[in-house]
């Protein structure tokens, strides 16, 4: 599966999110924006709502790529998606009937995807494996960039990898926290092809170079 790096807007200028977004944009290879959606109740911050999606939607063709930190997604996937998300990711921790969530996702005409934390057992994620376009296995506790990778979440990367080719699944699977070069590169060894990247790109002196290291 041809290998995608997404960059993470929560680690772009707050003040000024369409020139960080054209930043991205304008690194070549970047096809996909990462947009974080943050509570305060699933996870302890807050970040944008369905009215950034859309503010941003009409100064980029980048792919919007939503991760819905929410303890309640169901409220919330329909304006997201009118406002102009394209794939939507859930995650399996909160208590409420996900496959509803991920069939109405679908019928609203984003793909899905389905994500857990570090600390749940990959084996939550086996109900949604027929149901979802990507699987995102978070490598920092939610909530904040600019965190630590985490390496003991690259076991379950392998794990998920080899499902998706013993079964023929083609789903992406997608990473994302602490993501850089070096991290970037371990997670695509153990089978991963999407890299959300926050702090490491915008930070990155050469985005460039920085993209088609994770890429190649
Ligand atoms: O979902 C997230 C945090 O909950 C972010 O996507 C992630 O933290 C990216 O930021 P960084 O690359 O700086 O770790
Ligand atoms: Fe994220």
């Amino acid at each position: 599966m041809k290998p995608l790096v997404a960059p993470s807007i929560l680690a772009g200028n707050h003040a000024a999110l369409r020139e960080s977004l054209a930043e991205a944009e304008a690194t070549p290879g970047v096809e996909w924006v990462h947009i974080d959606i943050m509570d305060g109740h699933f996870v302890p911050n807050l970040s944008f709502g369905p009215q950034t999606v859309k503010a941003l939607r009409p100064n980029s063709k980048l792919f919007f790529d939503v991760h819905l930190m929410l303890a309640n997604p169901d409220k919330y996937v329909e304006a997201f998606i009118e406002d102009g998300a394209q794939n939507v990711t859930i995650h399996t921790e909160p208590d409420y009937p996900h496959l509803p969530t991920l069939k109405r996702i679908r019928e609203l005409g984003s793909t899905c995807g389905i994500c857990i934390n570090p600390g749940t057992p990959v084996e939550e994620l086996e109900p949604y494996l027929e149901h979802v376009d990507l699987v995102l296995l978070m490598t920092v506790q939610p909530g904040f960039g600019g965190q630590k990778f985490r390496e003991d979440v690259l076991e379950k990367i392998e794990t998920v990898a080899k499902w998706r080719s013993d079964k023929g699944y083609n789903w992406r699977i997608e990473v994302d926290g602490g993501v850089d070069a070096e991290t970037g590169l371990q997670c695509k060894n153990a089978g991963a092809d999407t890299f959300v990247c926050g702090t490491a790109f915008f930070k990155a002196a050469d985005k460039t170079e920085f993209v088609s290291k994770l890429q190649s």
